[in-house]
């Protein structure tokens, strides 16, 4: 069985939001940076190294300077060139505003759920433009089995951590079009819908993760109330940022925290597998009518097509 140490595989991907834009504490390796049939990846991806060896890679969704707004992210480029690599689970970070009380600035959420207010925008299917169509399921949009695995880990790291911040799972993003923020009343309305956190990022992110049969699970820290609280100022860039350094800070120690364990899991091969072949049988035209350039172009991220 391989190794996860210095030459051994990279099996897990960060994808870093709004203010975490590196993974500092740990030993860069090297950086990398795959044309893929999508094109160039947000950022040039950044390998590092845990103590123990382990290797992660990272990609800052919005470019190492934030100069990607959220509807021009290259997110097919992001998820293939991470699949080009040898990853096989992705944990994304966001910061998202909060839709309920409870749900405090400051705090960490692992969704379940996802409501998608950025349709038909955004490039979202791996086979858009092509001649094959596939549908991948998408009504559990994040890794079960990835979630199980990391839920006590972030809990345990910000008990010691970061006493005070509370984790909370089960929840549902909201996945808005962007750059502007929400209204007041659109902001209710998500509320009325059963969102609990609201972003501009999270698709297609994880539609493409899936696609890729990639494992893929989100940590979002709260950063703002949106524009749902009576009385209280709407969302702004800055009210955003008074809590973006900490979060990135808290972030970045959760990260170092999860790696290893997920390395290790995948490693295993029965611990996350919930991504793996779960595209085998979704694609739905003749394969007479699949063009050969169209395969070679999804053989970067599926076995099928070689
Ligand atoms: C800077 S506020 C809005 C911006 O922040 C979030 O980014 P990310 O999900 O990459 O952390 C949100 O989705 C918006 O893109
Ligand atoms: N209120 C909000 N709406 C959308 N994306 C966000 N990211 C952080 N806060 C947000």
């Amino acid at each position: 069985m391989a190794e996860a140490g210095q030459d051994g595989p990279v099996l897990v991907g960060v994808i870093g939001g709004s203010g975490l834009y590196n993974l500092e504490h740990l030993t860069p390796i090297k950086e990398v940076n795959p044309e893929t049939p999508w094109g160039f990846a947000s950022s040039p991806i950044t390998i590092s190294a845990l103590p123990s060896g382990v290797r992660v890679a990272f990609v800052a969704r919005h470019g190492t300077a934030h100069n990607i707004n959220p509807s021009s992210v290259p997110t097919r480029a992001n998820i293939a060139a991470l699949k080009s690599l040898g990853v096989k689970a992705i944990i994304a970070f966001s910061a998202v505003g909060s839709l309920r009380e409870e749900i405090r600035p400051g705090d960490f959420v692992i969704p379940s759920q996802i409501i998608d207010r950025t349709k038909g925008i955004r490039p979202s299917s791996f086979f858009e433009g092509t001649s094959i169509v596939g549908h991948a399921m998408f009504g559990e949009p994040f890794s079960g089995q990835l979630v199980s695995l990391i839920e006590p880990l972030v809990k345990k790291e910000l008990e010691t951590e970061a006493p005070g911040v509370q984790l909370h799972t089960d929840k549902c993003v909201v996945v808005m079009e962007g750059p502007q923020f929400s209204t007041r009343a659109e902001s209710n309305m998500y509320r009325a819908w059963g969102g609990d956190i609201i972003n501009m990022s999270t698709l297609p992110e994880a539609k493409l993760a899936r696609e890729a049969e990639l494992s893929y699970a989100l940590i979002a820290t709260a950063t703002d109330y949106d524009s749902w609280r009576v009385g209280e100022e709407p969302v702004t860039v800055a009210e955003v940022i008074k809590t973006l350094k900490t979060n990135a800070d808290a972030s970045r120690k959760v990260a170092a925290a999860l790696i290893e364990d997920v390395s290790n899991a995948l490693l295993k091969g029965d611990v996350i597998t919930d991504g793996e072949g779960s595209m085998r049988y979704s694609v739905i035209t003749h394969e007479s009518s699949q063009t050969e350039e169209d395969k070679k172009k999804l053989s970067y991220i599926l076995p099928y097509f070689s």
